[in-house]
């Protein structure tokens, strides 16, 4: 047997936790290497959205979004929510981000504690891991102190952590190693997902997929292939000032008949409006900044039989 036939293929799931401006998305973004994969087509492992994925001879790690995470009321509310607590429980494995560049703070701790008590009487403890994130902003003596106070958390908190990794997306320091720390935590299997679906297409393509995702949602065996999307104009808000730039994004839906239209808007636009919210939020990270979403819909009778429309829409 040859050495190549004898590796071990990884595969599976890893998630990125931290309060706001923690550097998920930067570390993310430094570990796909820029590409975006397309969140489309859902293994039925996760219902969560996928941000990105690391494909690699010996491994594929599939990096997933962890909702509700970004909003402070959620992260110190009460009580972390479900969907939260689910996404915790179906990946194989979690890094959570503390920047080096702020103290470890009570946010921080909360989140810890919570942290804690997935592994608690678990036999297998689920790893997890603590990225101390942006060490490029900060001296090795403030980085060390950090570290220590990263170290001192989990204590407290009754967490035992993997590793404590100091890493920089921005200046590229140990992302390599991140990568290959989390995945050395992964089960055995094949890539759950084929290569392909890491994309460099057109922003817009994506857009539009993204949106075509969210109508489909719910509505799946009423219009199966009904739904066409179209990016008709993504233009820079002018008059915005600098640090708080807006991007209109105007989106046409196609539907085949007046039926589907009602279909897609919901009671009210409530269907509508919740196509626009679960969208959004993955547009905006594509784009990297805040959007303003206009969706229309709109009837092209027939138009996956008609040549001339088909042309229009893209196909
Ligand atoms: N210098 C430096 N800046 C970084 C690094 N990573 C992230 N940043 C900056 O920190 C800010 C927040 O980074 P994000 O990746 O958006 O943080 P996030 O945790 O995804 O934030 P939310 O989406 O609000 O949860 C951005 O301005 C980044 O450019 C790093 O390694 N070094």
């Amino acid at each position: 047997m040859s050495a190549e036939e004898g590796r071990v293929h990884r595969s599976g799931f890893a998630c990125f936790v931290g309060r706001p401006n923690a550097g998920k998305s930067t570390l993310t973004n430094a570990l796909v290497g820029g590409k975006i994969a397309i969140t489309s087509s859902k293994p039925q492992t996760t219902r969560h959205a996928i941000r990105g994925l690391v494909n690699r001879d010996d491994a594929q790690l599939i990096l997933i979004d962890t909702p509700g995470l970004h909003k402070p009321h959620t992260l110190l509310g009460e009580r972390l929510n479900a969907l939260v607590r689910s996404t915790w429980s179906e990946v194989d494995t979690i890094g959570m981000c503390l920047p080096a560049n702020e103290s470890v703070g009570e946010g921080d701790k909360f989140l810890i504690k919570e942290l804690a008590q997935i592994n608690q009487g678990r036999r297998n403890p689920k790893p997890i891991f603590a990225i101390a994130t942006k060490i490029d902003l900060v001296k090795p003596d403030k980085l060390r102190d950090h570290l220590l106070a990263i170290q001192q958390a989990g204590a407290d908190a009754g967490l035992q952590w993997q590793e404590i990794i100091p890493v920089s997306a921005v200046a590229d320091e140990q992302v390599d190693l991140l990568a290959d720390l989390l995945i050395g935590t992964l089960p055995e299997g094949p890539a759950l997902y084929p290569e392909g679906q890491l994309t460099d297409e057109p922003e817009e393509t994506l857009i539009a997929e993204i949106i075509r995702e969210a109508a489909l949602e719910g509505v799946r065996d009423e219009l199966p292939h009904s739904i066409a999307v179209v990016v008709d104009e993504m233009v820079a808000r002018p008059d915005r000032p600098k640090d708080k730039p807006l991007v209109d994004v105007r989106v046409n839906v196609y539907v085949e008949r007046d039926s589907q239209k009602g279909i897609i808007i919901g009671k009210q636009g409530s269907r509508l409006r919740q196509i626009g919210s679960d969208s959004r939020a993955q547009i905006e990270k594509i784009l990297g900044t805040p959007v303003f979403l206009d969706l229309h819909v709109k009837v092209a009778k027939d138009w996956q039989r008609d040549p001339k429309q088909l042309r229009k829409l893209g196909f």
